[in-house]
């Protein structure tokens, strides 16, 4: 177990051998992300069937990933769904394998969210296919952690006008007709706990998320006059290729990472798809200008000044204790 050596009085000096997650936490008896069996995924769809019946439901980047977790949802709670992103080949597999297996039709829709003529057509596309949809949701994204002072001008570029530009040019294309149609709307955009911190090694990430955020929470003030609804999930880490693949290329922080999430585990692509048909629902149409991170306590954690604490043991808290009520005066 831990080892606290008391070589002087002095809290600097007190040496707390950290504990592995081999090995037993104190007295706890819990093991490092043991508590993860406190917090069981549930991966079935939350709301009753039935609830995006009649529904047209666009996601960007819904090929892959988080995307498609969101896009088989929808469409097993009944909406049709269009699923747009750069490669066709993908977003045909991806609609063809949930339109067979949740009986409705995914629709697939080449789009580069980053030229604003191609959004025009893509949204041409989808008129032309389902009409204007109900549900947008702003998912699509670039990333990859780099020293900021390896960045080239076309690096920043590239992560911000996917991110930042492509969410403004998708929502402003739909918004303006939405707008001419006198027809509501519920957008979502999926950012991130550190567009709220800031991140060194994901700094354009950072930045366009942050934008995002902004876009979202001005245009729910704006727009709510028109019937559109503006909501934000910030997801903690949730394992998909994409993401892991450009943050974590080695695996190397994994462990770190589940160590410093309350909840001991990652999050579930499930999950997060159960919380987007939610807001995305007619159950949320209160909802708006909300921002829901979503993370396992990740964000809190990180946050906390004294949250390593958590790493002393009773017996280490007891001399702790003492050594804090001995000391009288400043
Ligand atoms: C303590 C560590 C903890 C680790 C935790 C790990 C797990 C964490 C999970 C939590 C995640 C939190 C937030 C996640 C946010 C996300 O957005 S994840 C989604 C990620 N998905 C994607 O990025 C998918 C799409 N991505 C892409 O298509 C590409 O990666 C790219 C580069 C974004 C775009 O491709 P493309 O347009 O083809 O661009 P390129 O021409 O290839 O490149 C454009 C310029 O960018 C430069 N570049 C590319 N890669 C790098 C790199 N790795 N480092 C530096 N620079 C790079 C490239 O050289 C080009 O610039 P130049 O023309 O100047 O050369
Ligand atoms: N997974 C995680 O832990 C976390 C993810 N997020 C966010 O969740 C969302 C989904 O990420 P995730 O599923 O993990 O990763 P993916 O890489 O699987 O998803 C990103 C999607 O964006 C699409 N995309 C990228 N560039 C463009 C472009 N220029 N035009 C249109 N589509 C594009 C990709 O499709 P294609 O290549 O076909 O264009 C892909 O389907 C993102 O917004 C990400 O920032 C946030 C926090 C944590």
């Amino acid at each position: 177990t831990c080892q606290v050596h008391f070589e002087s009085s002095n809290w600097k000096s007190l040496s707390i051998k950290r504990l592995t997650d081999s090995r037993l936490h104190g007295s706890t008896g819990l093991r490092s992300g043991s508590q993860a069996n406190f917090f069981p995924p549930l991966e079935d769809a939350m709301l009753p069937s039935g609830s995006f019946n009649n529904r047209m439901a666009l996601i960007t980047g819904g090929g892959t990933g988080l995307g498609r977790a969101m896009t088989a949802t929808l469409s097993q709670l009944g909406a049709q769904c269009i699923i747009a992103s750069r490669k066709l080949d993908v977003l045909q597999r991806t609609a063809e394998e949930i339109s067979s297996q949740t009986g409705n039709k995914v629709h697939a829709v080449q789009c580069d969210v980053r030229d604003p003529q191609a959004v025009s057509q893509c949204v041409d596309q989808i008129e032309a296919l389902t009409g204007l949809p109900d549900v947008i949701i702003n998912n699509a994204a670039g990333n990859f952690v780099c020293p900021s002072e390896r960045l080239s001008p076309n690096a920043w570029k590239t992560i911000t006008d996917i991110v930042l530009n492509g969410t403004a040019f998708v929502t402003l294309e739909l918004g303006k007709r939405l707008i001419q149609n006198q027809k509501g709307a519920s957008f979502l955009a999926i950012t991130t706990i550190y567009a709220e911190s800031g991140s060194g090694f994901v700094v354009p990430s950072a930045s366009a998320k942050a934008g995002v955020e902004a876009l979202y929470k001005s245009l729910a003030a704006e727009w709510g006059r028109y019937g559109h609804r503006f909501n934000i999930i910030q997801p903690g880490p949730i394992r998909t290729k994409g993401a892991f693949s450009r943050l974590d290329p080695t695996g190397a922080f994994e462990k770190a990472m589940i160590d410093r999430i309350p909840t001991g585990r990652l999050g579930t692509p499930a999950e997060i798809a159960n919380l987007a048909a939610y807001v995305s629902s007619n159950y949320a149409s209160w909802m708006s200008g909300a921002v829901i991170r979503f993370d396992g306590g990740e964000y809190v954690s990180l946050a906390g000044e004294f949250n390593e604490l958590r790493s002393v043991t009773p017996d280490q808290w007891k001399l702790l204790e003492a050594m804090i009520r001995k000391t009288k005066g400043s």
